[in-house]
């Protein structure tokens, strides 16, 4: 079988690649499929940014998937009460840990909270065009009805792949209905077998020194 190789960057966690092929160290093995998918993302990715280079885009989906973890804090508070879609937010330290090449835009992956049961979710990266924010935010939306707030918990998450730059919309309904169709472009995305693997990363279990996390 022809395997192909995504790098990972210090996020990633070892763990992650050594359970697929313990020789090959800070590399992905993909295989032919997996490779096809991340062409076609890179082109729906060249679409969207004409103007980003393909070594930018390169350097960006080959990071993927990518892990990060913050205490939840506060946002504007849109999220519940406009959008009827509450997101939780990363610190400003963690917003500015993530590597630059993480363009801005809107992803998939999996998040838990104070390591608990991992969901699917869908994430923003950006200022929030719509609402023109000053500020760069991280922000993560799980698919999954919670009881009671987060703030103050523990949210890991594992962005595992690309969806759509950020947007200004004319209307509010608007944006709403783009995040409803990137969650279920999110659901299809992560239903694929190599997707699925990363549910189980062992970075979101209790004790992530477990998981040799760099
Ligand atoms: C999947 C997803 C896609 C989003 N796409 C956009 C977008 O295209 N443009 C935009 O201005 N904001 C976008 N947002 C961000 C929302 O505007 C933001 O989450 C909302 O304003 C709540 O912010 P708050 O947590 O500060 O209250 C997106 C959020 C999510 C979860
Ligand atoms: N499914 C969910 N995904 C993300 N956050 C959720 C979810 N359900 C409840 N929450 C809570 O709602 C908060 C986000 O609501 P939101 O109105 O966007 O407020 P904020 O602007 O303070 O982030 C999160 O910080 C979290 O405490």
């Amino acid at each position: 079988m022809s395997y192909y190789f995504a790098g990972l960057n210090k996020f990633s966690c070892n763990v992650i690649h050594t359970q697929w092929k313990p020789t090959i160290s800070n590399c992905i093995l993909l295989n032919r499929r997996e490779a096809r998918n991340l062409s076609r993302t890179r082109k729906t990715f060249k679409r969207h940014h004409n103007t980003t280079s393909n070594g930018q885009i390169n350097q960006m989906l080959n990071q993927l998937p990518l892990y990060a973890s913050g205490e939840i804090v506060r946002g504007f508070g849109r999220g519940s009460k406009e959008l009827g879609i509450p997101t939780a937010n990363f610190p400003l330290e963690v917003v500015k840990s993530l590597p630059e090449s993480l363009l801005t835009g809107v992803y998939y992956g999996w998040a838990n909270v104070d390591n608990g049961s991992v969901h699917k979710m869908v994430l923003s990266v950006g200022w929030n065009p719509f609402y023109n924010n000053t500020e760069k935010s991280v922000e993560t939306h799980m698919l999954h009805e919670f009881n009671c707030d987060l703030y103050g918990q523990l949210l890991k998450i594992c962005i595992v792949g690309y969806l759509r730059p950020e947007k200004s919309f004319d209307s509010l309904e608007a944006l709403i209905t783009a995040i409803k169709v990137d969650i279920e472009q999110a659901k299809t995305h992560l239903d694929t077998p190599e997707n699925k693997k990363l549910q189980e990363a062992t970075f979101f279990a209790k004790n992530p020194s477990e998981c040799e996390c760099k």
